[in-house]
């Protein structure tokens, strides 16, 4: 498998805005609430130190009002002048508790939609995200680790939502403060507003210039957080190898190195940050000396009354904060660039589509591959030149050694790998599979793969799977034919028996019979099984084979096996040779010939005489074909 953690994959991608956009769908009026709520708590806090500085310059010191704004005059004029309002001080004392209260409110209904509307962005995220990993094709899933594809569907899920929820809004907050706390400062003193600014450019530039070194870091931390989750997810799954071969101890210290590893970068980003951070906190300490040293200057030489040094200082501090959080600011940032890109490329990559005009033709014709050829993406030519017809409603079996392409052909004829435009083609009763649309054709396909898959659900919830309130006479049919009857009336549970993750507490035999059960509780005009007989003795598989044809009688059916007596009973068998058709033909021709068929006829002690047949031997065909 293929990792999809490579640089290219998570460089600065284009259309990250679209992609929260998209996102945002059903919880963008309450992200606006919740930006109007911020902006007004911000005002608030804006309108604080103007009421301080009136009231030490106006109202206790008793200058005049003359250079206040007019909204200010009219305000004071309508409580009885400045003068008045000395002796009833209290009224300063409640403008201030007004403006907090007001503060307060915005502030609490900011919380309330922040959260409503992150929690519907991460829900609306995550259906998004899953509900396009469903559709993507096989081939997309068959080269991503499982563990990254997850970690990616809840990290950087979490690490995006925290930026919208949170950095977004602050985003508006600073804007603001920036915006109105360097209106106030100019309009009380400029000379003084233009030293405040003077260092602010560098510490902008130091702040971009760690920037890019922090979404480095965090790249590099997703990047080798992904591969942790797909090695203990590989772990989990695999756990019966990993103790079959005592691998314990080489799964526990390849994990723990790579740990480390990932640890480490943790560590020294979360170095770098801290040099950010106490570096630029010095930055920032001289800003506010060069304010401090030249406000006192200014109210020395009578350029600036105490009320407006004091909420200078207030502005100051204000204009400080947002400025020093762009640092915090662009980590998250990166941070959350790095989790979008991540989730965009997912989202990039082109789900399973129809072609235009899909048809939905019969499927109980002939399946004919027409110069079949055909290499998985980066690998070498697989199938060389595959031609051969399955007529409509007979069995064809299929024989090769391992790698040859028998299970290949059956994604191909399901379309799970695209077949390419001039690598010939494969009909369906005479209609070029890409031109049937997708469910259609997997609908009329039944296919039992090589290596069951169970859900870790009850028997009845895997078994019905396929069908929707499937009835119990059609279970008990498809479950009799695949000769799992007995099995489940053993268990005590019956149906109710719930098979573990992956169906682990099951057989394999079991959880083939549970698999074949599953595709004919749907019966389909065509049906595969591949090498799904293996795991049971061949009296069962021969009971299968026989409801098979009893009660499918009309279906096309593919069977793919290593076994003589499985595949004797086919109308016609195909010997597939390193991805070359080698021999084709019924088995009673192919027994008279030289070749694969026979070699393997041979060495499983198997004959044409009917009464020797079922004297199979255990010998693989993996020794034949190694020859
Ligand atoms: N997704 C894939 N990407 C690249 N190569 C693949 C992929 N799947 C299979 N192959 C390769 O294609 C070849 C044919 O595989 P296939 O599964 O069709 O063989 P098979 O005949 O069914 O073998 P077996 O009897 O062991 O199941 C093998 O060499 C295999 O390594």
């Amino acid at each position: 498998m293929e990792n999809i953690q490579t640089k290219d994959h998570i460089k600065p991608r284009k259309g990250r805005g679209r992609l929260i956009w998209r996102f945002l769908k059903g919880s963008k009026a309450l992200f606006i609430l919740c930006m109007t709520c911020s902006a007004l708590v911000s005002l608030g806090e804006m309108i604080v130190p103007q009421i301080i500085r009136i009231t030490i310059d106006n109202i206790i010191g008793g200058a005049s009002t003359e250079n206040l704004a007019p909204v200010v005059q009219n305000m004071i004029t309508s409580l009885g002048g400045a003068e008045a309002l000395r002796g009833r001080m209290w009224i300063m004392a409640l403008a201030v508790l007004v403006v907090a209260g007001i503060c307060a409110v915005a502030r609490y209904l900011f919380r309330v939609s922040d959260v409503k509307a992150s929690e519907r962005l991460v829900k609306n995220m995550r259906d998004t995200l899953f509900g396009h990993i469903e559709r993507l094709p096989f081939q997309w899933h068959m080269s991503n680790h499982t563990g990254d594809i997850i970690q990616r569907c809840t990290s950087d899920i979490e690490t995006t939502r925290n930026f919208i929820s949170e950095q977004m809004t602050n985003l508006i907050r600073i804007g603001i403060l920036l915006v109105m706390s360097m209106s106030f400062m100019f309009s009380m003193n400029s000379s003084l507003t233009l030293i405040a600014m003077a260092p602010l450019p560098v510490i902008i530039w130091y702040s971009l210039f760690f920037h890019r070194k922090f979404r480095k870091g965090f790249e590099e931390c997703d990047e080798n957080e992904g591969k942790l989750s797909a090695m203990a997810q590989e772990n989990l799954t695999g756990v019966r190898v990993v103790r079959a071969f005592g691998r314990e101890r080489y799964e526990r210290d390849r994990f723990e190195k790579h740990n480390e590893y990932y640890t480490s970068l943790w560590v020294k980003l979360g170095r770098l940050m801290s040099f950010f951070w106490s570096s630029s906190d010095i930055l920032s300490g001289i800003q506010i000396m060069l304010v401090v040293i030249f406000g006192v200057l200014f109210c020395l030489r009578g350029s600036m009354t105490s009320g407006e040094y004091i909420a200078f200082i207030s502005y100051n501090g204000m204009l400080v904060w947002p400025v020093r959080q762009l640092g915090r600011m662009l980590s998250e940032m990166s941070k959350a660039g790095v989790g979008i890109d991540r989730i965009g490329y997912i989202m990039d990559a082109e789900e399973e589509k129809d072609p235009e005009g899909a048809l939905t033709p019969p499927m109980d014709g002939d399946i004919c591959f027409d110069h079949v050829t055909f290499a998985y993406e980066g690998s070498k030519e697989m199938l060389h030149d595959v031609n051969f017809t399955i007529p409509a409603g007979t069995t064809l079996g299929i024989l090769g050694g391992t790698g040859s392409g028998k299970s290949t052909l059956m994604y191909l004829l399901d379309r799970l790998y695209p077949l390419p435009a001039d690598c010939g083609k494969i009909t369906i009763g005479g209609t070029d599979i890409s031109k049937i649309a997708l469910e259609h054709l997997r609908g009329n396909i039944g296919i039992v793969l090589q290596e069951p898959y169970l859900f870790s659900r009850t028997l009845r919830d895997n078994l019905g799977i396929a069908v929707r309130d499937l009835g119990d006479k059609e279970l008990e049919a498809a479950v009799q034919a695949a000769c799992l009857d007995e099995t489940i009336q053993s268990f005590t549970k019956g149906y109710d028996t719930f098979v573990g993750e992956r169906g682990v507490t099951l057989s394999g035999g079991q959880k083939q019979r549970a698999a074949i059960a599953r595709m004919l509780t749907r019966p389909t005009p065509i049906m595969i099984f591949d090498d799904s007989l293996s795991a049971v003795d061949t009296e069962t598989d021969a009971k299968i084979r026989t409801a098979l044809e009893k009660r499918f009688g009309s279906a096309t059916i593919i069977l793919i096996s290593h076994r003589i007596t499985t595949l004797s009973k086919a109308d016609q068998v195909l010997v597939l040779d390193h991805g070359k058709v080698s021999q084709l033909g019924t088995p009673e021709e192919l027994s008279g010939q030289d070749g694969l068929y026979r070699r393997i006829m041979e060495i499983q002690g198997y004959s044409a005489e009917p009464e020797t047949k079922e004297k199979e031997s255990a010998a693989d065909l993996k020794e034949v074909t190694a020859e």
